[in-house]
């Protein structure tokens, strides 16, 4: 038989992309000198769906946020240049940004603050590593905040890691079954970290904020926090297919803005994956609220929540929001109509309502975003002490952090100024406030590596 001696120049030339199956294929048309005819027949199973291109041009995007002084016009520059290569990425239709948006990571990654919609893609990095940040409000009627207050001091868990066994929530059992029958979530490391974590609000600028509604006068708590482990192994998971994908589908996409096809088998195990973490998530929240209720023998009167870091779906749009509060009902089609946006531990917790709008397109901001770097601000504090910083930012109220160590940059003065926030929110037309927490105190982690044990002296 005629010995064909093709290489790999030659799958090239043929319009074939390198790849694994080369060398098995130049080996098996060469021994078997396959005829041009023949060699094409059998190069047909290689064949794969041609390179998608970024767009040309960057998709037309909202933006809902004005520089007021030279730090906030530096900020939005940085915003827009960012979101400017994010719109390149060929799945996106349409995006937004908002007043507390802020840049986080490389030029051309999503930033706090972003809205990007796109067709039948999802995209891990644009839902950022904290799937499911999102807060939750009870209100307890007429109780004394300072008993609310103590008890969820001793109801709630901050800091790295979870539960010791024997302070554990029961971990619900549809949940486990939901874990256990998706592809991405059954793992014994998953289900382990999914007790574990129950009940736990981790670090950073989580926080227990009790504080009176304007409306009522009842006190109310509102938790801030995510998904914990469970969801940053998922988001980790959802970034190595979405990697996959890339490389196949479109190289020149950032890798940060990977996506996984909605119609592939991967795209569908995600999609439920990213559900089960958002009752997961849910549950987070629910399991502390329900105890403070339980130590002091009191009702829940009210409870309501909402997501800031997630994806959504429309149809065959998937609008991601990284920093976005969601205001239009058929995102969050089985709760309430009302939502929630923390500014600083010293500003009252807006409650708004909103609809979608061409330029919103269904999203209010998800706080005040931060003025400078944490490290930035740590610098401006010039010679006051932390506890002269701490008693002039929390004045008249019961501020507490759980590892007892003070965390100046998650004091007020590390956030925008909520005016101007809420005057943007008002210009923009991103949602009506309805109802304002006032707050009387809150619990924070704190700042958690100034006395951790690695640190202690013997
Ligand atoms: N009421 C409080 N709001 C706070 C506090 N720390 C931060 N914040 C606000 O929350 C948003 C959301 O932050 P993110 O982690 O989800 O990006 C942030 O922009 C602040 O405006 C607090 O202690 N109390
Ligand atoms: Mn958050």
């Amino acid at each position: 038989m005629e010995k064909k001696n093709i290489n790999g120049y030659t799958l090239i030339e043929l319009g074939f992309r390198p790849d694994k199956w080369f060398q098995e294929a130049i080996n098996h048309i060469n021994e078997n000198g396959l005829s041009d005819e023949e060699m094409m027949i059998y190069l047909e199973q290689f064949k794969s769906d041609p390179i998608i291109e970024l767009h040309e041009k960057a998709v037309d995007f909202a933006i809902n946020i004005k520089g007021e002084n030279e730090l906030e016009e530096s900020n939005v520059a940085s915003v827009v240049k960012t979101m400017n290569e994010v719109m390149k990425t060929p799945t996106v239709i349409d995006g937004a940004i908002m007043p507390d948006a802020c840049p986080s990571g490389a030029v051309g990654t999503i930033p706090v603050g972003g809205v990007v919609v796109t067709e039948n893609a999802i995209h891990p990095g644009m839902h950022s590593a904290d799937i499911c940040c999102s807060l939750m409000l009870s209100d307890y009627g007429k109780v004394d905040p300072k008993l609310i207050l103590d008890a969820a001091h001793e109801a709630t868990h901050f800091g790295p890691g979870g539960r010791s066994r024997d302070d554990q929530y029961r971990f619900p059992k549809e949940l486990l079954i939901a874990f256990e029958e998706n592809a991405f979530l059954n793992q014994k490391f998953m289900i382990a970290d999914a007790r574990k974590h129950l009940g736990t609000q981790g670090d950073g600028n989580h926080f227990l904020f009790v504080g009176t509604s304007k409306n009522t006068g009842n006190t109310v708590v509102v938790t801030h926090h995510g998904s914990r482990a469970p969801g940053a192994k998922l988001f980790k998971s959802g970034m190595k297919v979405a990697e996959k994908f890339r490389r196949k589908l479109s190289p020149k996409t950032l890798k940060q803005n990977a996506w996984i096809p909605f119609e592939t088998n991967e795209g569908q195990e995600y999609w439920k994956a990213l559900q089960i973490i958002r009752e997961w998530t849910k549950q987070n929240h629910t399991c502390i609220h329900d105890d403070i209720a339980d130590k002091l023998s009191i009702d829940v009167k009210d409870r309501f929540w909402n997501e800031h870091n997630f994806v959504f779906k429309e149809d065959d749009k998937f609008y991601h929001a990284k920093g976005a509060t969601p205001l239009h009902k058929s995102f969050m089609p089985e709760d309430s109509d009302l939502r929630l946006i923390p500014l600083n531990m010293a500003e009252p917790i807006l409650v708004v309502k909103g609809t979608k709008s061409d330029t919103n397109l269904g999203f209010a901001p998800h706080g005040a975003g931060r003025n400078l770097s944490r490290s930035q601000h740590r610098k401006n504090k010039g010679d006051k002490t932390i506890a002269e910083i701490f008693a002039e930012e929390t004045k008249g109220l019961d501020v507490r952090f759980y590892s007892n160590e003070v965390d100046i940059t998650e004091l007020p003065s590390a956030y925008k100024d909520a005016k101007t926030v809420r005057k943007q929110m008002n210009e923009f037309g991103l949602g009506e406030i309805v109802d304002e927490i006032l707050p009387f105190g809150s619990i924070m982690a704190g700042d958690w590596q100034k006395n951790a044990p690695w640190k202690r002296k013997k």
